[in-house]
């Protein structure tokens, strides 16, 4: 059902195959005529894994697993298989880079199936071993990544009405799996479609199949691996004199951006002032190393956190200090790791110096996205989220006097104020990219619960304060004035 894990006991795995975890009985039960046959194919993969690292097959594999067992259960001419039959192949268009991994991905469903020559593919309505490969580039090219309500990504999800929505890098509508406030997982209707805009009448439905934060080339790179087409949307064709995806400030401060430099154009000014950059042999090496650092420390991040914090600390203000804006690429990927990391070193960690450094962080990052993605994005309604609930968590030793002054993150009062504020923008913003209707989802129910909890705190601030006033003010004017 994909819903959080109960606070007690956490979730429960199935007693026989050991990998697939419920939250209940009932949610075990209902799973069980969609597990049966997965059930016995995790224990035969786990028999024969050459390490402990590998006994449970790739999300990938699970998920046509459980297709191909599913168009069985539901029969070949369900409504269900046929849906599946109907989404569009790229089989004929596929790029040589995808063809290795998805080969790759074929014998692993192979071996999963436990099948042994094609013919035997024939129960599941394959054919041919053409036809698995067809099923493979079907999958890839209309598979949604099923998230959290933070955004976090958990899993696959198969919807083929959904997946006719066609790409586009600024999309009118964006997929979100909300999580109702009502519902029961089993009749929630998980994936939502939302307009991040009015829809005209007649006008198609955009979604966007990549991070439309990252620049054009690399957009179009993973839209022609994956998709195997090449975006002519409004971002991808129109001509802009900078874009904030990859632009440097302007060395004279004006305000104004410079595009990136490149080895075949190294000259490049501010598109306000026309001021050169003058060291860009600086700014390229900058560019280079940190999109090798960052792509280093999205590998380490869950196997040696503290190698990964090491390099984002270490690379962040090597671009800072080369000119690159917050919305740039790659530093805004590379704030928001550093971000990820922080929180999770958080609970064990928590230190002023810490906490500080996290919503300076967080507030860097959410910075960087007002200038990329539009209101309500889910995105950037999320992250601006997360940056009210920082700048709210308690603080373990607030400076005071002198060291307080004009820093920020604020202390006190202000550092409420600033979470208060933060977390109403956010909380529109979840409205909209979440869908009313279930209140801005689950974050945006809870942000509304840390608005009003916020509300009562700073209650009692202003009441604190108002009354340390009159007491101050009673005590100058002498006891006859009480
Ligand atoms: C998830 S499917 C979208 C639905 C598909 N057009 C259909 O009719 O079933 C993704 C595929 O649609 C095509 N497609 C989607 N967006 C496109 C766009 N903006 N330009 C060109 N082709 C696009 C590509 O072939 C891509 O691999």
């Amino acid at each position: 059902c994909a819903g959080p894990a109960p606070a007690e006991g956490g979730l429960k795995r199935c007693p026989k195959c050991k990998t697939v975890r419920y939250c209940n009985s009932e949610c075990q039960n209902r799973d069980w005529a969609w597990h049966k046959r997965e059930c016995d194919a995790l224990q035969k993969w786990a028999a024969t894994a050459p390490s402990a690292e590998h006994a449970i097959p790739g999300e990938a594999v699970r998920c046509l697993g459980r297709i191909l067992w599913g168009s069985q259960k539901e029969g070949l001419d369900s409504p269900w298989a046929q849906e599946i039959r109907m989404m569009q192949s790229n089989r004929a268009s596929l790029q040589p880079s995808a063809f290795e991994s998805q080969t790759h991905l074929a014998h692993s469903v192979v071996r999963y199936l436990g099948v042994s020559s094609p013919q035997e593919l024939e129960p599941y309505g394959l054919r041919s071993a053409g036809d698995l490969v067809d099923l493979i580039s079907r999958f890839t090219t209309n598979t949604f990544t099923l998230t959290a309500p933070s955004l976090t990504p958990i899993g696959i999800c198969v919807a083929p009405a959904v997946a006719l929505a066609n790409h586009s890098c600024d999309p009118n509508a964006v997929i979100v799996f909300p999580r109702s406030p009502s519902a029961s997982s089993a009749k929630e209707p998980l994936l939502h479609v939302v307009a991040l805009r009015e829809i005209a009448v007649g006008k198609e439905v955009r979604i966007s199949y990549v991070d439309t934060t990252l620049p054009k080339a690399l957009r179009q790179k993973e839209l022609k691996e994956v998709y195997s087409f090449v975006c002519q949307c409004k971002l991808c064709s129109r001509a802009v004199p900078a874009d904030p995806r990859e632009a440097l400030w302007c060395p004279k401060r004006c305000g104004g951006i410079c595009p990136y430099p490149t080895e075949d154009d190294p000259l490049t000014r501010c598109v306000k002032c026309n001021a050169p950059i003058g060291d860009t042999d600086a700014v390229l090496d900058a560019l280079r190393v940190g999109e090798e650092a960052l792509d280093k420390a999205t590998a380490l991040q869950f196997r040696d956190p503290a190698k990964a914090k090491q390099l984002t600390s270490n690379i962040i203000p090597i671009l800072t200090s080369a000119g690159v804006t917050p919305s740039s690429h790659p530093l805004l990927a590379m704030t928001r790791l550093h971000q990820e990391l922080l929180i999770a070193d958080l609970p064990t960690a928590l230190s002023q110096e810490t906490l500080d450094e996290t919503v300076r962080t967080a507030a860097k990052y959410s910075a960087g996205l007002q200038s990329l993605l539009p209101k309500g994005h889910p995105v950037r309604a999320v992250a601006l989220g997360e940056l009210g609930k920082l700048l709210a968590v308690d603080e373990p030793s607030p400076p005071s006097g002198s060291d307080a002054a004009g820093r920020f993150p604020p202390s006190g009062p202000a550092r409420l104020k600033l979470a208060y504020e933060s977390l109403v923008k956010a909380h529109e913003e979840l409205l909209i990219g979440f869908g009313k209707a279930g209140g801005g989802g689950q974050l945006g129910r809870e942000v509304r619960e840390a608005i009003v909890r916020l509300e009562k705190e700073l209650g009692v601030w202003t009441s604190g304060i108002r009354n340390a006033l009159e007491d101050t003010r009673a005590a100058r004017a002498g006891p006859s004035s009480k």
